[in-house]
């Protein structure tokens, strides 16, 4: 049976096919429509479309049929939560497409990387409840208490991610050899589990000491010659990708900030009805939105896009700039800010 050109049934392969279109930059596609135009299969469209671009069929000898097969399966597996659903992971994905594009980046990772940074995008919320780790391990729950509460959803979304490869109608990387399915397999694990905001500041400091230490070729690539150097790159450029909101156009950032909120109100109210103490930016009647964005890019979000910029230099201005204009569009909405009293 033929393969439709987008891997999902559309109703109009136009629209898709324009919407990914500018797939190549940052921030040139809309998630959200490609949402709607795919019968709610972004994720399934957007890294299918992406492996097939980097001739990873080809590459790797995989059938497209599988790929897909498992492809559906995992974006089934993403629960209809708010945030944390196949939508962000399909913007992960891209935003990772993306980075890794950077010319400073250009021949620097094997095609085994590029796949395993993709299916780590892919897989990596993957059955997210929508309520975080502290959740899980202030309540003791069934996966905390699986997960010994260390990086608890990481663990779960990874075990998920993998247990869907196994079953035998998947068989996705049948053609590769031992070797390469353990590589492939250990870097996805390392990605997803850098995804664990508690591992954010180790990350941080490491991305910092490449940028300090980093060679660089003639043709301005980096050279990264150990796999501590290359899996950290890896790692935090999925990081970067997972935390990019803030560094999109202010459309979208507004839809990604709202359902963030949606989703953390949502534990909050669970947490209120529990009679236990509401996580922070949790509770729906007193948490400043525009504040709470403020704080997150200027602590969280441009250290880090600031210090990937210096690593892939110059090639990341326009993500700053954009962050700085979200930045600002926030900044401005906050009730106590100047432009609200009027001097
Ligand atoms: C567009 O807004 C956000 C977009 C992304 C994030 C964010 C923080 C850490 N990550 C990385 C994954 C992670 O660790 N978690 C655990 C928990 C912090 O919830 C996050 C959602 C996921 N992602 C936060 C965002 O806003 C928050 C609410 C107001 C300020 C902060
Ligand atoms: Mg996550
Ligand atoms: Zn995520």
């Amino acid at each position: 049976h033929k393969i439709p050109a987008y891997g999902v049934v559309v109703s109009n392969e136009d629209a898709l096919a324009r919407e990914l279109a500018n797939i190549d930059e940052w921030g040139g596609i809309d998630l959200f429509k490609i949402a709607e135009i795919s019968n709610n299969r972004p994720l399934t469209c957007v890294v299918y479309h992406l492996c097939q671009k980097r001739d990873m069929f080809n590459k790797f000898k995989i059938a497209q049929d599988k790929f897909l097969a498992y492809l559906m399966t995992l974006e089934d597996h993403y629960r209809n939560v708010p945030y944390h659903n196949s939508v962000h992971a399909s913007d992960v994905a891209q935003s990772v497409h993306v980075l890794l594009s950077s010319a400073a980046l250009d021949s620097v990772f094997t095609d085994l990387e590029v796949l395993a940074a993709l299916l780590a995008s892919a897989m990596h919320d993957v059955d997210h409840p929508g309520l975080n780790n502290q959740y899980h391990c202030n309540n003791s729950t069934e996966l905390a208490l699986m997960y010994n509460d260390e990086s608890v959803l990481e663990n779960h979304h990874l075990a998920v991610g993998f247990k869907l490869m196994q079953q035998d109608y998947c068989g996705v990387f049948d053609n590769f050899t031992q070797k390469q399915w353990q590589s492939l397999r250990k870097m996805v694990i390392d990605m997803v589990l850098a995804t664990d905001m508690s591992k954010h500041m180790q990350l941080l400091s490491n991305l910092k000491t490449m940028v300090e230490t980093k060679k660089v070729a003639r043709s301005g690539v980096l050279m990264l010659d150990n796999y501590t150097d290359r899996i950290q790159v890896l790692q935090n450029m999925v990081h970067c990708a997972d935390l990019s909101n803030p560094a999109k156009p202010i459309e979208m950032y507004k839809q990604w900030n709202e359902r963030v909120m949606a989703e953390y109100w949502m534990q909050g109210d669970v947490e209120r009805e529990a009679g236990i103490e509401i996580s922070p930016m949790c509770d729906r009647h007193n948490t400043s939105v525009e504040k709470s964005q403020v704080m997150f890019i200027d602590f969280v979000v441009h250290p880090l896009l600031e210090t990937w910029a210096d690593l892939v230099n110059p090639y990341a201005q326009e993500i700053m700039e954009s962050l700085a204009n979200n930045r600002e569009y926030y900044a401005n909405l906050m009730p106590s800010s100047p432009s609200q009293t009027g001097h």
